[in-house]
C-alpha cells in the first residue's frame, strides 16, 4: 500500500429505509486530487461523513497511513488530519478572518497570555497562513464582507492551519463564477504541491478532467470503479455513473411558436437594469446569459414582483399588469425557482409531499379539507418524473441527498401550476441523468403551451435547450441570439461587452 494515505474497506451504512453504503472500498493517495462522482443519492456525501467522523459506520475498516483507525468523532478525524469543507460554510460572519481561522487553536498555539488573547499575534499568524497559500485576503477583514469564494478560501485556510493532510471538498465551485473557479483551481494545485490530498465531490465532469488525478464512481452505494482520470472518456464516466448509455443530453424540441405570453417593455431598475424589452411566446424556452452581477437575477426578480423602483411595462397574454408582490405573480400564473434556494426554500422537518404541496394547497383542497389521496398522487407523479430517489413520500427533506433536495425544490414549483416558469440556475447540483429528467419536464410544459425562461451559467445548457438567448451586459440586453446563431463564442463576446 505504498503511497496510500487512506483506505476505507468494505464500508456499510444502513438506515431504516435501507442500505446507503453497501461495502464500499475507497483509497486516497498522498498528495492526489481524487474526484468522487455519482448520481444524486449515490452515497458520496455519506461516505465522506463517515470518514470525517460525522456519521458512525455500521461495519468496515478505515486505515490511515496503513494503520487501522476507528473514527468516532469530528475532532478525532481532524486530529488525524482529515478536514471537510462543506457547501454550507461553517464560519462566524461577524468575526474577523483571523479569528475564524484561529478560534479553535488559541490555546494550542499559545495565543492566550494570562487569560487575554494576544490579538496582534492572532492576526499575524493568520495572515502568514493566508500569504503562504497566496490567498489575497486581509486577516483583519470581517468574514461577512467577503465574497462566497473568499469565504471558502478562509475555510480552506482554517483546515490547512490545523495541518490537514486530507481535505474533503463537497461541490466547492457551485457558487463560483468562471474567474473564481480558475483561481480556485490554482489554489488546489498549490495545496496539492504541499503534499495534501484532496477528495473532490462534483457533478461537473469538465472540472474533474481539469483537476483530478484519479476518480472513483459510486452507484447506489457501491464503488463501480476507481481509475486514473485520463483512462476514461466522458461517455464512459456517465455510463458508469448512470448504469446505462446516457441518452441525448439536450432533448431540445422545435415547436412552432405561438401566441405571446409575456412582453416586457423598457424595463429599468435604478442603475441595475436599463431599458430591457423582450417577449416570451407559448412553446418557447428563452435563455438568459450574462456574467455574475450583470443583472440576470435582478431581471427575473423584477418580473416576479420582487423588486422595487421598477419602471417600464409588462404584459401577460397581451394584458398590461403591474406586479407588486410574488403572491400576485403566482396568482397570475408565474412560477419562480430562485437561485438562492439551496435548502433555504425547503421546510427541512416536513415530508417531501408536504413540501411539494405547500406552494399550492388550493390545488389539493376541496371544501376546506386537504384531499390527501390527490396530494399523494400528484406528489408521487412529480417525484417519479424527476427521479427523486426516496423510500416514501413521508421521508423528511432533511434526510435527502443534496441533489434530491434540489429536485424537491423544483417539484414544488412545478406543482404550483403556472404558465410562465422563471428558473434561475435550475440544474445546479443535479447529476447528468437528473438534468435530462428536468429538461424533459420543461419540454412537457412548453408542449402544453407554457413558456420557460432559464438563467444559466452553463452555456452548453443554454445552447442545448433554448430557442433564443438574451445576453445581458451591465444591466442592458447586449444581444439576442436565435437558433443556430447561439454559440459559446457569441454569448461570451456579448456577455463581456466585446460586441
Ligand atoms: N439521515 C439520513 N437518514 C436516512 N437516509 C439518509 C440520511 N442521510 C442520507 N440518507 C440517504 O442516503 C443516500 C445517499 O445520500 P448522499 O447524501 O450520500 O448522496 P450523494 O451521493 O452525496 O448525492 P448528491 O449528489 O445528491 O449530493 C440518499 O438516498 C439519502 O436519502
Amino acid at each position: 500500500m505504498q503511497n496510500t494515505l487512506l483506505a476505507m474497506v468494505n464500508i456499510w451504512k444502513t438506515y431504516p429505509n435501507g442500505p446507503v453504503l453497501k461495502g464500499v472500498d475507497f483509497t486516497v493517495r498522498t498528495g492526489e486530487i481524487h474526484g468522487l462522482l455519482g448520481k444524486n443519492g449515490a452515497g458520496k456525501s455519506m461516505l465522506m461523513k463517515v470518514l470525517s467522523g460525522i456519521v458512525p459506520l455500521d461495519s468496515g475498516s478505515i486505515y490511515w497511513r496503513g494503520e487501522a483507525m476507528a473514527i468516532t468523532s469530528v475532532k478525532q478525524a481532524m486530529d488525524l488530519g482529515i478536514s471537510a469543507v462543506h457547501q454550507e460554510l461553517c464560519l462566524f460572519p461577524e468575526l474577523s478572518v483571523a479569528e475564524n481561522i484561529m478560534v479553535e487553536q488559541y490555546q494550542q498555539r499559545g495565543l492566550v497570555k494570562h487569560g487575554i488573547i494576544e490579538r496582534e499575534r492572532v492576526y499575524h499568524e493568520a495572515q502568514s497562513i493566508l500569504d503562504e497559500l497566496h490567498f489575497e485576503i486581509d486577516a483583519h477583514g470581517r468574514v461577512a464582507d467577503l465574497s462566497f469564494a473568499q469565504q471558502q478560501m478562509v475555510e480552506i485556510a482554517r483546515a490547512l492551519s490545523r495541518n490537514a493532510e486530507l481535505l474533503i471538498l463537497d461541490e466547492p465551485t457551485t457558487a463560483l463564477n468562471e474567474r473564481e473557479v480558475s483561481y480556485f483551481f490554482k489554489v488546489l494545485h498549490k495545496i496539492r504541491q504541499r503534499g495534501v490530498a484532496i477528495v473532490y465531490i462534483t457533478h461537473r465532469l469538465k472540472e474533474i478532467r481539469q483537476i483530478a488525478d484519479r476518480i472513483t464512481i459510486l452507484r447506489d452505494g457501491v464503488n463501480v470503479g476507481t481509475l486514473p482520470v485520463e483512462s476514461l472518456e466522458g461517455a464512459e464516466i456517465i455510463r458508469l455513473m448512470v448504469g446505462e448509455e446516457a441518452l441525448g443530453r439536450y432533448p431540445k424540441l422545435g415547436l412552432p411558436t405561438r401566441n405571446e405570453l409575456l412582453r416586457v417593455e423598457h424595463l429599468s431598475m435604478g442603475n441595475v437594469l436599463s431599458d430591457i424589452s423582450f417577449t416570451l411566446r407559448e412553446g418557447e424556452m428563452l435563455g438568459i446569459a450574462g456574467l455574475a452581477g450583470s443583472g440576470r437575477t435582478a431581471l427575473v426578480n423584477s418580473i416576479f414582483g420582487m423588486a422595487s423602483m421598477v419602471t417600464g411595462k409588462m404584459f401577460l397574454r397581451g394584458r398590461e399588469v403591474r406586479l407588486r408582490s410574488p403572491q400576485q405573480a403566482i396568482k397570475l400564473g408565474l412560477a419562480y425557482l430562485a437561485e438562492d434556494r439551496v435548502r433555504a426554500g425547503l421546510f427541512n422537518n416536513l415530508s417531501v409531499k408536504d413540501n411539494i404541496s405547500a406552494t399550492n394547497l388550493k390545488r389539493v383542497t376541496a371544501k376546506g379539507v386537504i384531499d390527501i389521496k390527490k396530494e399523494t398522487l400528484i406528489a408521487r407523479g412529480l417525484t417519479r418524473r424527476l427521479g427523486i430517489g426516496l423510500a416514501d413520500l413521508q421521508q423528511r427533506v432533511a434526510h435527502l441527498s443534496g441533489g434530491n433536495q434540489q429536485k424537491t425544490m423544483v417539484a414544488k414549483w412545478l406543482f404550483s401550476g403556472g404558465f410562465i416558469y422563471l428558473l434561475d440556475e435550475p440544474t445546479c447540483g443535479l447529476d447528468i441523468a437528473s438534468k435530462v429528467d428536468l429538461y424533459n419536464i420543461l419540454n412537457s410544459f412548453i408542449c402544453g403551451g407554457s413558456g420557460v425562461i432559464i438563467i444559466s451559467s452553463d452555456l452548453s445548457e443554454l445552447i442545448g435547450m433554448c430557442h433564443r438567448v438574451l445576453v445581458i451586459y451591465q444591466g442592458r440586453i447586449a444581444g439576442e441570439l436565435e437558433g443556430n446563431e447561439i454559440s459559446e463564442e457569441k454569448i461570451l463576446k456579448l456577455a463581456s461587452g466585446r460586441e
